[in-house]
């Protein structure tokens, strides 16, 4: 009898093991161990020498590639001597690590020079991501790389293609950060201006016979500014995963003679679609099947050229190169010149173009809890040329609300709410910028855990005649559904009848076109504090974005690392 139980107990325990492991796979992944350190370094990435913010002696930095469920720790060490730092993670949600989202002012002390920060967190999705700095004006020196993370073994992709590769794209200035930023606060002001060039990869060529500039700090036969060569063989598929980090520009890639087919961005899959050139703003990932289907026998262009701006940076070259020929070989042709700059049209197109794939549609709730409108202007407050909200231009406090609100040292920012809304119905987004009242707030959104909120961004004419820029927006610690785009003013009776809540995209960066609106909706269920805010570098720097909180009182005790700044001070020695 006993041995009859025993024996039917381990069949009915193998069968539940056997049964768990198949209704519930291993989620679990492995732990990835990284040992960075920061360092500022001569660098000729455009053949033109300047300091750049390297990790492990590279810039971009070296690439994260992991699997779903994997927890990556990275130990960066901070050695630029008397500079601190801090790393985004880019488009990796952080649930339940909301302190390391890497965001300085909104989730973390600064890292101060010679200290170690330890960074651990689950990338819980497959797909294309990032990380940079979040630190002041630093990703503008260089610091960034890329972040691949690739389905559990066994699963496959609705795609097929034969090797996997990533590019970052990004605009290079021979200007420093020290120098942007005190350019952008000073009065009266100094404009960053248009990026010196376009880097493929860290790659790029200045023309050193530029008049005035100084001998011995340009060469162009320097290796580091050799272009960037991506390397295929005949007649295979090759998924090229791209990635903007630019400080500023926004960009239209291309692949001489070779179609594009979108199959990914920000990490969600795409219903396909095939484009010549695709358009990136900063923050954004895309990933592109591209067939090696041309004459073999010689090399192409890839070109990335700056759209949106009237820009007299030169294009940004790589070369498309098919083996067996020399990588350093130019393409026997004329670059591509690409898109005109200032036709909105195809940009438009494409953003509405991009659908989630049918086998992957995450359809958004069909109703929201709250509506914020942001009207994005250009100001002028106190002299200083401004972006603002609604008329609140940010900035960004001393002590991080992460800490500020577990602490309830609710004193160090300001607690005025901020505003829901504007009166559109007494605003001409076609004018130059009127709104002379105008101020700055450091003041949040406070959003109610688990609820629906849905997004307007505004876009209006900056303080220039005839000019209205595109914005990319950038949501930590989501993906929001892009529910809709639309030209001139957002109309909020007609308008959101014709919202698309059967198959949005869900993205963590958008553009919001010239003298248009971008309608988003997302859930306020991760807890945290999420900064969500123009990735032009010196917008955001300039007050272009705005911090939510959720769920805070879910969160356990915050860990000691993060503390150290402002009125933290105390609180990381228990
Ligand atoms: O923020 C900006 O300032 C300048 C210009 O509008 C003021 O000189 C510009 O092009 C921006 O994007």
């Amino acid at each position: 009898m006993v041995e009859f139980l025993g024996s039917n107990l381990m069949k009915f325990l193998a069968y539940c093991i056997l049964f768990s492991f198949v209704t519930v796979p291993l989620v679990e992944g492995r732990v990835r161990h990284y040992k960075w350190e920061m360092k500022y370094e001569f660098k000729s990435p455009d053949c033109y020498k300047k300091l750049a913010i390297t990790i492990n002696g590279r810039s971009p930095g070296p690439s994260i590639i992991a699997q779903q469920g994997d927890t990556i720790i990275v130990e960066l060490k901070n050695s630029l001597l008397t500079e601190n730092a801090a790393i985004h993670w880019h488009g990796i949600r952080q649930i339940g690590t909301p302190w390391f989202d890497g965001t300085e002012g909104v989730t973390q002390c600064p890292i101060l020079p010679g200290d170690t920060f330890v960074y651990k967190f689950v990338v819980d999705r497959p797909g294309t991501y990032l990380y940079h700095a979040h630190y002041g004006m630093q990703r503008e020196a260089g610091l960034y790389g890329s972040i691949r993370v690739s389905l559990p073994d066994g699963e496959s992709e609705p795609f097929s293609y034969d090797y996997d590769r990533s590019i970052i794209l990004s605009d290079w200035y021979h200007t420093s950060t020290y120098e942007q930023a005190a350019g952008l606060s000073s009065i009266p002001f100094v404009w960053v201006g248009e990026p010196h060039s376009i880097l493929i990869q860290g790659k790029g060529r200045f023309n050193c016979s530029t008049p005035g500039i100084e001998a011995g700090l340009c060469n162009a036969t320097n290796p580091e500014c050799t272009p960037y060569a991506l390397t295929v063989i005949p007649r295979k598929t090759y998924r090229l995963r791209i990635g903007s980090l630019t400080s500023l520009s926004a960009l239209s890639f291309e692949i001489e003679g070779h179609n594009m087919t979108v199959v990914e961005a920000d990490g969600q899959y795409v219903e396909p679609f095939v484009v010549q050139n695709l358009f990136i703003y900063s923050g954004e990932t895309y990933s592109v099947l591209i067939k090696a289907d041309q004459d073999p026998s010689r090399n192409y262009w890839a070109s990335a050229k700056v759209v949106s701006r009237n820009s007299n940076t030169p294009n940004g070259l790589a070369i498309f190169n098919y083996y067996p020929n020399h990588p350093r070989r130019n393409p026997p042709t004329v670059p591509p010149p690409g898109p005109r700059w200032n036709n909105t049209e195809p940009r438009f197109a494409q953003s509405i173009a991009i659908k989630s794939h049918q086998g992957y549609i995450h359809p958004p709730p069909q109703t929201s809890d709250r509506v914020i409108v942001m009207l994005n202007t250009q100001n002028r407050i106190n002299g200083n040329v401004r972006w603002s909200i609604n008329n609140v231009s940010f900035n960004l406090p001393h002590t991080p609300y992460l800490i500020s609100l577990k602490h309830n040292l609710l004193h160090t920012f300001d607690q005025s709410p901020l505003p829901e809304g504007y009166d559109f119905a007494n605003y001409d987004i076609y004018s130059i910028a009127k709104n002379v009242n105008a101020t700055t707030s450091s003041g949040i959104y406070k959003l109610k855990f688990n609820t629906t909120v849905d997004i307007i961004l505004q876009n209006a004419n900056t303080m220039n005649l005839n000019n209205s820029e595109t914005h990319p927006w950038h949501l930590h610690g989501h993906d929001f559904w892009v529910v809709g785009y639309g030209k001139g003013k957002f109309d909020k009776f007609k308008d959101p009848k014709n919202y698309n809540l059967v198959n949005p995209i869900m993205k963590n960066t958008v553009p919001v076109h010239p003298y248009g609106w971008t309608a988003l909706r997302f859930r306020a269920d991760n807890p945290g504090v999420w900064a969500f805010h123009c990735h032009i570098e010196s917008h955001f720097f300039m007050g272009m974005g705005v911090v939510f909180e959720e769920g805070i009182e879910k969160l356990g005790s915050l860990p000691t690392s993060i503390m150290g700044c402002g009125d933290t001070k105390g609180l990381h020695r228990p």
